[in-house]
């Protein structure tokens, strides 16, 4: 069944992603002008609770689309719909401080995206203010109970906070004004192998009891296994593959998520003979027709250099976007 409409989509969407594209010129002045496609054609749901993971190498177009879901980036082409108080909101015309009561973002880095000077209460008084909203004392002590920080902190200085008490604190940020959508861009990266565990059972438990729905942007497929409901493979800016995170770790389709598990063997000792002679080159070649990882694919076909595979629902809700399938 080949698949057109939203993947994954349900009445209970949150966020749904409609044939999404951002292109950036990129050159000028002294050398030639080119396109990059960060994103290609990307459609998908987000349901009421979910934690979607999307993983992928570097470029692979992960940040922009957490940035264009929450209206940061505007898209070339295609739209981006959230669901909040029964109304459907095009993220793209809406204005920014009209959305952000709906819609927030994790950073990776927790020592630049908060400003170090700021007395913790501010950071958490601020978006309340801004949205006028009441019972500020008691939002913010509800925010910092469930990222488990001490209210002892709260007169404290941003500096004086560990690496992992800011990661904590961004996210409180994030949920004291009652998103709906949360993006997630690698809040883990930054942090200690100890200190990772904790973030993501915050993040879960702020879904559970909160109802939350996330984006959680990782380019380490065992954290997406963890975190997420459903994962998306991102590579070069499209969809090459969308499941269950159990199913896409189990059973991997697409050649690029099968070398992407391959570089942590350790995910699931029963695939590593499944897929050991999958090797993924490192060079990375857009080509401009086709799949477009055919140039790096070890099963590619001549069919692959020339039309480019669509993503097609292979099992229930297991989407793949390749021609062995
Ligand atoms: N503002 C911008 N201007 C020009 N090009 C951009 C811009 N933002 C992203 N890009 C390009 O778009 C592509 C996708 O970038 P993006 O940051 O979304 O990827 P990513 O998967 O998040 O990578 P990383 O894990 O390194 O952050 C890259 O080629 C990047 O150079």
């Amino acid at each position: 069944m080949v698949m057109r409409l939203p993947v994954g989509s349900t009445s209970n969407y949150v966020v749904k992603v409609e044939n999404l594209k951002v292109y950036f010129t990129k050159g000028g002045m002294f050398t030639k002008k080119y396109v990059v496609k960060a994103l290609d054609g990307v459609t998908l749901s987000i349901k009421e609770r979910e934690i979607m993971g999307v993983v992928g190498e570097s470029g692979s177009g992960k940040t922009t689309l957490g940035r264009v879901t929450i209206g940061l980036q505007k898209p070339t082409s295609g739209n981006v719909y959230i669901k909040a108080d029964n109304k459907e909101i095009n993220v793209n015309k809406a204005k920014l401080k009209d959305i952000s009561n709906y819609v927030q973002m994790i950073y990776q880095d927790p020592y630049s995206s908060i400003d170090p000077i700021m007395r913790v209460y501010d950071v958490l008084a601020t978006p309340l203010k801004y949205k006028k909203m009441s019972d500020i004392d008691k939002k913010i002590e509800e925010a910092m109970r469930l990222v488990d920080l001490p209210l002892e902190l709260l007169e404290n200085r941003v500096y004086q906070l560990s690496g992992g008490q800011r990661q904590r604190l961004s996210i409180a940020r994030a949920i004291v004004v009652n998103p709906k959508y949360i993006v997630a861009d690698e809040p883990t990266t930054m942090l200690d192998a100890s200190l990772k565990g904790e973030i993501l059972k915050i993040i879960k438990d702020a879904r559970e009891s909160k109802g939350f729905s996330f984006m959680y942007i990782t380019h380490e497929l065992p954290i997406a296994k963890i975190i997420s409901d459903r994962i998306i493979v991102l590579y070069l800016g499209k969809i090459v593959e969308l499941g269950n995170s159990n199913e896409i770790i189990k059973n991997p389709l697409h050649p690029y998520t099968q070398g992407l598990i391959e570089v942590y063997p350790r995910i699931d000792p029963s695939l590593r003979d499944k897929i050991k002679e999958i090797k993924i080159k490192v060079d990375i070649v857009r080509p401009d027709k086709g799949c477009v990882f055919y140039p790096r694919c070890p099963f590619a076909m001549p069919k692959c250099k020339e039309q480019e595979p669509e993503l097609k629902e292979v099992s229930q809700n297991h989407y793949v976007a390749c021609w062995l399938y």
